[in-house]
């Protein structure tokens, strides 16, 4: 009984926050790092799953680096990151291809089905979502996204179906294809939909300082200055730029946050005690009415 109650009371006290986000756009990042074992895949399904029940339209948007460096391994493809981003040659893209639109993303589409929802799994290169040119030349076929057709998101969320995206993309000329960074991704579809949040799952707390603390606000002068100082670095860096770059163009805020803590979507959205490091154009963290 006593369990019971304790689950009912924590019920009542996530009514303002299941309020809040009802009908709110919430772009999910799922990094390689955050996915774990299969029962960590199961929990993170459940809690996406949640999310659409209770009204939420969450977008899947996911990253898979270890399993695409397993299978370069495994292929004798030798490979190097250059500020946080994959070094891609024509043959490292195929496998890259292979491995997020099918391995990956098919995982994360049975997950939320196995778990009751209606997920579809999709890439940046479907109905044109994600359009993009070379990134940098240094990095070969890593794409920046120039043209974003989020529709089809719309389309489906409305529609009750969860999407789940693999972060690979069409050129604007010859149909390449092109490697995206995974957070690069989601931001720029966070931004696409002006989502009221974004959440970049990883395998750290947050963004730690210079001593090491994990902050848990954090405004982009902030980020500009620690990134200069090289408090920011390696994978880091595609995370707080991606971030800058969604709040540039409408997205609420952004939350970095350690995917392997149980529940962690759930805890950063419906509940007081919020997880990880939060970014918004203005300080602090009070959730503005989200209701559409
Ligand atoms: N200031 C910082 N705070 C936290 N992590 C940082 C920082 N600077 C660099 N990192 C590194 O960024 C990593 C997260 O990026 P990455 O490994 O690419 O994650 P994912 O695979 O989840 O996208 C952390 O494991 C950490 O090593
Ligand atoms: C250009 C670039 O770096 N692409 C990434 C895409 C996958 C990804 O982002 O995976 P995580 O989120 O697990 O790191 C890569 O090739 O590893």
């Amino acid at each position: 009984m006593q369990d019971a109650q304790a689950t009912a009371k924590m019920l009542s006290e996530a009514l303002p926050y299941l309020q809040r986000f009802s009908g709110a756009v919430v772009v999910v990042k799922f990094g390689g790092n955050a996915m774990g074992d299969d029962a960590a895949m199961a929990e993170f399904a459940r809690d996406i799953v949640l999310m659409r029940q209770v009204g939420v339209h969450p977008v899947v948007v996911h990253g898979g680096g270890p399993m695409i460096n397993d299978m370069l391994g495994k292929l004798g493809i030798k490979s190097e990151f250059v500020r946080g981003k994959r070094v891609t040659d024509k043959a490292t893209v195929q496998v890259v291809e292979m491995i997020l639109s099918g391995l990956v993303n098919k995982r994360i589409v049975q997950a939320i089905m196995d778990a009751g929802g209606r997920a579809v799994g999709i890439s940046g290169k479907d109905d044109d979502l994600m359009v993009c040119e070379a990134d940098d030349p240094e990095l070969g076929f890593v794409g920046r996204p120039v043209e974003m057709n989020v529709q089809v998101l719309r389309d489906l969320y409305n529609a009750g179906i969860i999407p789940v995206v693999a972060p690979v993309a069409t050129g604007m000329k010859d149909n390449e294809t092109f490697n995206v960074n995974g957070d690069t991704a989601a931001g720029a579809i966070a931004g696409a939909l002006q989502a009221d949040r974004l959440l970049l799952l990883t395998d750290v707390p947050g963004v730690k300082d210079a001593s090491g603390q994990v902050m848990t606000q954090i405004t982009p002068d902030e980020i500009r200055q620690m990134t200069a100082d090289g408090v920011i670095s390696g994978g880091m860096i595609p995370k707080t730029e991606t971030a800058l770059m969604a709040i540039e163009q409408g997205t609420r805020a952004v939350t970095i946050l350690d995917g392997r803590i149980p529940n962690a979507c759930l805890v950063e959205l419906f509940t007081d005690h919020g997880a990880g490091s939060q970014i918004r154009a203005t300080a602090p963290r009070v959730t503005p009415h989200v209701k559409r």
